[in-house]
């Protein structure tokens, strides 16, 4: 018996002994791992990290000083090196842009020190008044050139030149979203926007038809009706007196998205009590919300201590009016098919032909037997809500703060639509989209000073080779659109808003990743004929009617980059009707 019980014990000790064993080699290949990738971010200039917490209180701000944060904290490094590196907590996280000389800056070395005299110099440029640049020059005093963060353990990257942005946005291998965008899946899911593999791959192949220029054709007549009542409600305010015109744009770009993908009028610009209009708006400042604050990120504690009731009360709605015209949509659907040739014929015959939206499309895929579920369309439909109002909404209104700050090419502007159409009621086609060349160039370059979507950020599935720094796999790689369009080689006098720099024979000499506001590569917007088709729309028959003047100078601004970037307070113009 003795025996037996030895055998037993010593059984269960080689038992123990080799999962111990088994639990250190697989921890100390861990460190190991971590200490490579630890060494190789560590290449990466970029402020002092404190051990787990990394950079996280310098990124510790209000969301609506985030912007800055990145924007301007790179700028400060960028004066020094092109590269910059940031921890963020034991996460690096490293920002590429340009490096060009700021009048008293004492570069000591290619890591030079940042004197607080050059910061202060720095300062009237508008970018950097923040509490982050105060906290990280007065508090980290010594800074590298370039720019690595760890946020907390999560290392990321921030570049902004051209050359380094082609390396993460032509691969097609740094295809996946970072993290940050989870928080998105609740109500968006996985689809185009967020989903990763062969889900996207398949999902971009099958949608992309879905953009082809005859169809977005068919949506001109959505945009038009929709622009004219923008126009008929700012009439009232075009007195002369202050007021922000930016709900008004919005409110346009939420019922054209609306119709255009769902197929439903939800009249938002009559509206914009109700409940959908209000849960839209409400679910982008909880995600912006929850992406700012580490502390919630955890869905434990975001039920405890976040807002998680408010957010499902707005998926509820959310999805709920999605899914609602989701069906409602597939009963007709199968109606139209069984009557599809009488129809035809009666259709042929008033010689009208019925508009499809984004979801009638999706209907007739999943239809096909494609594999489409109602879910799988409630993703696709949704994204497009999310990703196809507010951006183009920002994008017309920082063209329209742009022309009321020069009223000289406004007035170009007024030429070129008076050129063009015989009335200010005349109902755009795309003859005359082809012909608004100038319009089109104004917002290009206040795409390019304002990018609606500020940073694009990947998660690198394998290491990346960036201007001979070897950016290890897990890194989370961020385009600073922002500071990449302010690159004086590709656009000298950065901050100048000039259109003219959108002449083919200027465009000719850039870099092809100096300008992306659509993100570039195999992954960039899907949306951007539309968008672009829409903002010359919508902001040509503002024109036609009206003369714009901006009430905040430049040097005034505010801006707000959560998930779009906007100016913090509105956007307050005097309207005057012209003559
Ligand atoms: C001025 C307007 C717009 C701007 C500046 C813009 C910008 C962008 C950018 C930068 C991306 C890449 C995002 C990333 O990598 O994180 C993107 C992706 C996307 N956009 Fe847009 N967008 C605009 C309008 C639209 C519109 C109107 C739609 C739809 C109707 C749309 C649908 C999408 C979709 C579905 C994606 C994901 C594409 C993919 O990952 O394959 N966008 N957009």
């Amino acid at each position: 018996m003795t025996w037996q019980l030895k055998m037993v014990e010593l059984g269960s000790s080689l038992v123990t002994y080799s999962v111990l064993t088994l639990l250190t080699v697989m921890l100390a290949n861990w460190f190991y791992k971590r200490r490579q990738k630890v060494l190789l971010i560590e290449q990466i200039p970029g402020p002092k990290a404190l051990p787990i917490l990394g950079n996280a209180l310098e990124v510790n701000v209000e969301p609506r000083d985030l912007f800055q944060v990145i924007s301007g904290g790179s700028y400060i490094w960028s004066q020094i090196t092109p590269l910059m590196r940031v921890w963020a907590g034991p996460f690096p996280l490293i920002q590429l842009f340009k490096c060009s000389v700021v009048e008293g800056l004492d570069v000591t070395s290619n890591i030079g020190k940042l004197r607080l005299s050059a910061c202060a110099r720095a300062m009237p440029l508008g970018i950097l008044n923040t509490k982050f640049f105060q906290r990280v020059v007065g508090g980290l005093g010594i800074v590298g050139g370039v720019l690595r963060v760890w946020l907390g353990v999560r290392p990321m990257v921030l570049i902004s030149l051209p050359n380094q942005v082609e390396v993460i946005l032509s691969s097609n291998k740094h295809l996946d979203k970072s993290r940050d965008y989870t928080f998105l899946h609740p109500w968006l899911g996985t689809g185009l926007l967020t989903s990763t593999g062969s889900k996207w791959h398949s999902r971009r192949k099958m949608l992309t038809p879905a953009f082809h220029f005859k169809i977005l054709e068919d949506f001109l007549e959505v945009f038009n009706s929709q622009s004219t009542k923008m126009v008929e409600k700012l009439a009232k305010k075009a007195d002369g007196q202050r007021f922000d015109i930016f709900p008004y744009i919005t409110l346009c770009t939420l019922d054209v998205i609306c119709e255009t993908a769902m197929g439903v009028n939800i009249k938002a610009q009559d509206n914009s009590d109700s409940d959908y209009v209000k849960a839209v708006y409400r679910i982008g400042a909880l995600v912006q919300q929850r992406q700012a604050r580490p502390w919630l990120q955890s869905d434990l504690l975001y039920r405890l201590i976040g807002s998680s009731k408010e957010h499902d009360a707005c998926l509820k709605i959310l999805h709920g009016f999605s899914y609602g015209t989701i069906r409602s949509r597939r009963i007709e659907f199968q109606k139209e098919k069984t009557n599809k040739l009488a129809k035809h014929m009666d259709d042929e015959i008033i010689g009208k032909k019925r508009r499809l939206a984004f979801l009638d499309l999706l209907l007739e895929y999943s239809e096909e037997g494609r594999g489409l579920s109602d879910e799988d369309i409630r993703e696709e439909v949704d994204t497009f809500m999310f990703e196809g109002h507010d951006t183009t909404a920002a994008a017309i209104n920082w063209s329209l703060y742009l022309l009321g700050c020069h009223p000289e090419i406004q007035a170009r502007v007024h030429e070129e639509l008076d050129m063009i159409f015989s009335s200010p009621d005349q109902p755009v086609t795309m003859a005359e989209l082809r012909e608004m060349k100038l319009t089109e160039n104004c917002i290009k370059e206040a795409l390019r000073l304002f990018s609606s979507v500020p940073f694009l950020a990947r998660e690198l599935q394998e290491e990346a080779v960036i201007d001979n720094y070897r950016i290890p796999e897990g890194t989370t790689v961020m385009v600073v659109t922002y500071r990449l369009h302010r690159d004086p080689d590709q656009f000298p006098d950065p901050e100048r808003f000039d259109p003219d720099r959108f002449l083919p024979e200027n465009v000719s000499k850039r870099h092809p990743y100096a300008y992306v506001p659509f993100s570039a590569g195999p992954r960039n917007c899907i949306g951007q004929k539309f968008a672009l088709m829409e903002e010359k729309i919508l902001l040509s028959s503002i024109l036609r009617k009206y003369r714009a003047e901006s009430c905040t100078r430049r040097e005034d601004l505010r801006l707000l980059g959560e998930l779009i970037l906007r100016p913090e307070n509105g956007n307050t113009v005097k309207l005057f009707p012209r003559v």
